[in-house]
């Protein structure tokens, strides 16, 4: 199954969320804004009623650019398997690179794999290994929903948008707005620079805090990555699962 909020419309030169951030207070409130407000919701109301019944699922992140013969790429796959063998469903930004590898990897087990999509301005389409996909307008909404029905994050390397998602990741963990909610970053000589910076200088200089750092779970070994969403699973369940998917599906 596929729901796609922008299917049938007309194909525009501009995205939804340009749009809406372009828009800079040119009487948009009252013309354009309260039209934007009833499409934001009804996003957030889609989303819900898709993915309320996903069960235990993790977000995976990582560069739409990584190709398909690259060993991140051979991670991604690795990482969507054991997902799926442990119960979860895998949810990417269901584009290509280490997102299309992770699905890859899920469906290739026989799981759930998710894609999130996003509207660009170029768009590339969902990635064929996604097995139930939503596509997107705005990128807040969308980025709730990785959030809102996900154990946890495994961050694999990528630039700016899978920044974006550790980022916000990390700031909901640290504010509490999640808790018990582990971050993986995968790939240690990529990511060793940014968490040696964020130790060394921005806790040192106090703009951060040391133990929010230590959060990070940093390695290149995958199973340990899956163990620590397993691990936050029974956490949450207050005992050691069963690796059984608890819930139904419940996909119309
Ligand atoms: C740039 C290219 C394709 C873009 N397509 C995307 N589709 C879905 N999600 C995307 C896309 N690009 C970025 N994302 C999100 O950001 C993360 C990756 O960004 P990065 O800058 O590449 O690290 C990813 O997790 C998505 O959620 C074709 O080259």
């Amino acid at each position: 199954m596929s729901r796609d909020f922008t299917r049938g419309r007309p194909t525009r030169t501009s995205t939804a969320d340009q749009r809406l951030l372009d828009d800079r207070g040119h009487g948009g409130w009252t013309h354009t804004d309260v039209w934007r407000v009833m499409k934001i919701q009804a996003e957030f109301v889609e989303g819900f009623d898709a993915l309320s019944e996903l069960g235990h699922a993790v977000s995976v992140f990582g560069s739409a650019r990584t190709a398909a013969d690259h060993p991140y790429y051979a991670h991604g796959l690795e990482v969507g398997r054991r997902l799926v063998e442990e119960g979860f469903a895998v949810i990417t930004g269901g584009g290509p690179g280490a997102m299309e590898a992770a699905n890859r990897g899920a469906q290739e087990a026989g799981g759930m794999s998710v894609g999130l999509g996003i509207e660009l301005p170029h768009e590339q389409g969902m990635n064929p290994w996604v097995t139930h996909g939503i596509n997107f307008r705005y990128f807040f909404a969308r980025k709730m929903m990785f959030v809102k029905y996900a154990q946890g994050f495994i961050v694999l390397p990528g630039g700016f948008g899978t920044f974006d998602e550790l980022f916000e990741a990390l700031t909901l963990v640290q504010t509490q707005k999640v808790t018990s909610f582990p971050i993986v970053l995968v790939g240690t000589a990529y990511w060793r620079g940014l968490v040696d910076w964020l130790r060394d200088t921005a806790a040192a200089e106090g703009m951060i805090s040391a133990a929010d750092v230590d959060r990070l779970q940093l390695t290149d070994d995958l199973e340990e990555a899956v163990r620590a969403m397993v691990e936050a699973r029974d956490v949450d369940e207050g005992g050691p699962g069963e690796g059984e998917h608890p819930a139904p599906w419940g996909w119309a």
